[in-house]
């Protein structure tokens, strides 16, 4: 007898809170994991005092899982948020991006009339990732593929100023949100709905309310793929987007560095653990060659990103040298598989593979 999510999730949704509800219509379940026959999962309180409530709840939930046949270990979590008046917007901004996510029943869901999503992952900051998205998404578009590309990194969105847009998504129902269109490519970035330079302090609930939103409010239209910038690390949006959303796989950007690659084990590690699929490596800042005399050089090593793979039996899908050409374009708007050169016929490499490969 296996133990499934579905399963999981309606022996939690008949039990009862002190106010007749239950805890999957209140959307207090975060992170639940079935992995064999363990059972975990988070009860996410909005204060200390339905913290306490809940605990009550917690030996319930134990109980009732434990009685069921499959499951070998339970293991439950309660977090409750302390509140910090004034400091965290309680309101959302325009369009109120930035809600409470909504619950959502069975597993993660595919965006209608998108074919594929790939979800762009780094361990560390800094190593390209938004980088290597947006050209990605370009080179991929140049090759006759319909692309969508959604920044994802609530903390420090990068695409607006990388793919050139900063027009605010038009609603004009108030509910869809209109995505941008640069370089042939159909872009939607939170950045876009906040004011530049304004920190966006969230809740790890709010933040993944941002993310549900905008996959499910932007208009995405017809896709082959839609290409996810995510934040660095191993957080809330990476968990949200893996648990809710129905992904292709994703990709894992490293430099060669030691420190970055160790950053990306962990950032494979969590693609594993929550089931995703890794579709392949990206060595990023491979090699340096001075424009003035042509000496090849490694500021950050060489080949660690292909040498990890070999190691953990995962493709590696190529490797793209520091160029400042790529940094001058990502800083002026037009990325540098838009126009012509190594670097564009790079990333028209990689595009091809991935599309040879029916990933994108
Ligand atoms: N191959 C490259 N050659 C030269 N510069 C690069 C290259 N890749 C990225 N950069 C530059 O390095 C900086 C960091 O890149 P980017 O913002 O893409 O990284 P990131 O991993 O998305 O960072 P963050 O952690 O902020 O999300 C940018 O200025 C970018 O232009």
């Amino acid at each position: 007898m296996t133990i499934t999510r579905e399963k999981v999730l309606a022996i939690l949704q008949r039990l009862r809170l002190p106010d007749g509800s239950d805890p999957v219509s209140r959307d207090l379940i975060r992170a639940l994991s079935v992995d064999g026959g363990a059972v975990r999962f988070v009860i996410e309180a909005s204060d200390a005092a339905e913290g306490r409530a809940l605990s009550a709840m917690q030996g319930q939930a134990e109980a009732a899982l434990r009685a069921e046949p499959g499951v070998e270990s339970v293991g439950i979590v309660i977090t409750a948020q302390a509140p910090a008046r004034g400091a965290i917007p309680d309101k959302a901004p325009s369009l109120k991006i930035g809600q409470h996510p909504t619950p959502q029943a069975g597993g993660p869901a595919r965006i209608s009339g998108v074919d594929r999503i790939i979800a762009v992952g780094s361990g560390k900051g800094g190593v390209g990732k938004s980088t290597v998205s947006s050209n990605l998404a370009v080179a991929l578009a140049k090759q006759g593929r319909r692309v969508g590309l959604l920044d994802a990194d609530i903390y420090g969105p990068s695409q607006p100023r990388m793919m050139g847009v900063s027009a605010r998504p038009a609603s004009p129902d108030g509910k869809t949100i209109i995505p941008l269109q640069a370089h042939g490519v159909t872009v939607m970035s939170i950045g876009l709905m906040l004011k530049e330079d304004e920190a966006v302090i969230w809740r790890g609930p709010m933040i993944m309310g941002a993310l549900q939103q905008l996959i499910t409010q932007v208009d995405w239209g017809n896709l082959d793929v839609l290409i996810v910038d995510l934040p660095p690390g191993t957080g809330d949006i990476q968990l949200s987007l893996c648990q809710r959303t129905h992904l292709t796989g994703a990709i894992v950007v490293s430099t060669p560095q030691d420190v970055a690659l160790l950053d990306a084990r962990k950032a494979l590690d969590m693609f594993g653990k929550l089931k995703t699929p890794v579709l392949g490596l990206i060595e990023n800042m491979s090699t340096y060659i001075c424009p003035n005399c042509g000496h090849e050089a490694h500021l950050f090593g060489h080949g660690g990103v292909a040498a990890e793979a070999v190691k953990m039996d995962l493709p590696f899908l190529g490797e793209l040298p520091l160029d400042l050409s790529v940094r001058l374009a990502g800083d002026a708007g037009t990325p540098i598989a838009a126009g012509e050169g190594p670097m564009a016929e790079a990333y028209a490499r990689l595009a091809h593979r991935l599309v040879a490969g029916g990933m994108a």
